[in-house]
């Protein structure tokens, strides 16, 4: 039986007699609605804890952390703490721990908990403190009005501006975007690095091409030292960049030129643009590098042909993420694997290579001029 099949059996069992001549589908849809009708509430409370420090309490400690020591050290009441950590356990974000150093019990860490922890290399707390802030929960007001024509995008609707001019405007949340970006690029570089080592053989250069604030060059650049790195922006996304051996900051603009090198590398950028958009990023691309060695190395999502209804969670989320270029982007989307060859070839590419990185959300594309 599957997990599905044995959760409405409970279900059937704890709703009694009347509901189980329901239609099964019927009776595990008034299960299902609750989380929808509540969604919200899962990224308001992990973000709350992620606000207050808690994973960051608890990290690296042997005991665990009594709901008296840990509402003290947030300036939190204890008695609205507890009700959040009781929620936070009962989602897997912490465990209670059996005995404190004074033999009281108290909480620690668990894997989500320690993905959540800001001093880790790891961490998703930037990108889920970012994500969950009113400049980017304010543009999903709007979606609704965007499929029916009256804005012109969710996020314009929101804030009179799209995505990049508004990061211009604000700094403060150009540089959180920045942050956040940076804490998916800490995962994904060294993953790609390692699961392919070979795409990277024989480049002596590389060009990021919207590469932030220079954090996948620099992971990059640290397990390749021999390459040298130009982290390409728009100007102003530069201006606080850190210095980085090994790595040269160039601002510009990559719908008009991309600096040479001999593979571009372009990561979470082709998903902000519709598909002519892509196509003209692509090809200056493909201009930067030597047209017989060169490469141009696209790390992106695949998403399945056809909906598999949540049994791929990386799909799944890959699929929320499409959303997200809905709501944030004027025609950004995640692309399928026939929607990556149209755009590739409409680009003069030769031949590419697609392979998944192992444990995340994206994939690698290799694409040969
Ligand atoms: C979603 S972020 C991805 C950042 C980085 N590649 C990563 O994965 O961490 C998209 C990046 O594209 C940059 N960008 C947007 N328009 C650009 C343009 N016209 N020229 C160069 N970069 C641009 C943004 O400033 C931003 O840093
Ligand atoms: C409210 O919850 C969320 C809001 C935004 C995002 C989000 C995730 C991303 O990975 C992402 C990008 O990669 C982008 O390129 C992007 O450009 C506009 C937005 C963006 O938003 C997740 C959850």
């Amino acid at each position: 039986m599957g997990s599905t099949e044995m959760e409405l059996d409970q279900v059937m069992r704890s709703v009694g007699a009347e509901s189980m001549q329901e239609d099964r589908e019927e009776t595990l849809a008034k299960v299902e609605i609750w989380r929808y009708v509540f969604g919200f509430v899962e990224m308001a409370v992990v973000s709350c804890a992620v606000e207050l420090g808690i994973p960051d309490l608890l990290e690296g400690r042997d005991h665990p952390v009594t709901l008296e020591d840990l509402a003290s050290a947030t300036g939190s009441d204890p008695q609205l703490l507890s009700r959040v950590m009781r929620f936070l356990i009962n989602r897997r974000i912490f465990k209670e721990g059996s005995a404190s150093s004074r033999g009281l019990p108290g909480y620690v860490q668990t894997p989500l908990s320690r993905l959540l922890a800001k001093t880790r290399g790891a961490s998703k707390a930037s990108f889920l403190l970012m994500m969950s802030s009113p400049t980017m929960m304010d543009p999903w007001q709007y979606l609704s009005r965007y499929l029916k024509g009256k804005v012109s995008q969710p996020f314009v609707g929101a804030h009179g501006v799209d995505f990049w001019g508004y990061g211009a405007a604000h700094r403060e949340d150009c540089d959180l975007f920045s942050l956040a970006m940076a804490c998916c690029a800490r995962g994904a570089m060294p993953a790609l690095i390692s699961a392919y080592p070979e795409v990277l053989e024989g480049v002596r250069s590389v060009v990021d091409v919207g590469g932030s604030d220079g954090t996948a060059l620099r992971i990059l650049v640290e397990a390749c030292p021999w390459i040298h790195g130009i982290n390409f922006d728009l100007p102003h996304v530069l201006s606080n960049a850190q210095k980085i051996h090994g790595v040269e900051h160039v601002g510009g603009d990559m719908f008009v030129h991309v600096p040479n090198a001999d593979a571009a590398f372009i990561m979470w950028v082709l998903h902000d643009w519709e598909d002519d958009d892509s196509v003209r990023i692509l090809i200056n691309c493909r201009q930067a590098v030597p047209p017989r060695t060169g490469k141009v190395i696209i790390v992106e999502s695949v998403i399945a042909e056809e909906p598999d209804h949540g049994a791929d969670k990386l799909n799944d989320a890959a699929l929320m993420l499409d959303m997200c270029m809905m709501a944030y982007t004027n025609g950004g989307k995640e692309r399928t694997l026939v929607e990556w060859k149209d755009i590739l070839d409409r680009s003069g590419f030769a031949s590419h290579s697609i392979k998944p990185i192992p444990g995340e959300l994206r994939s690698v594309i290799v694409a040969y001029p």
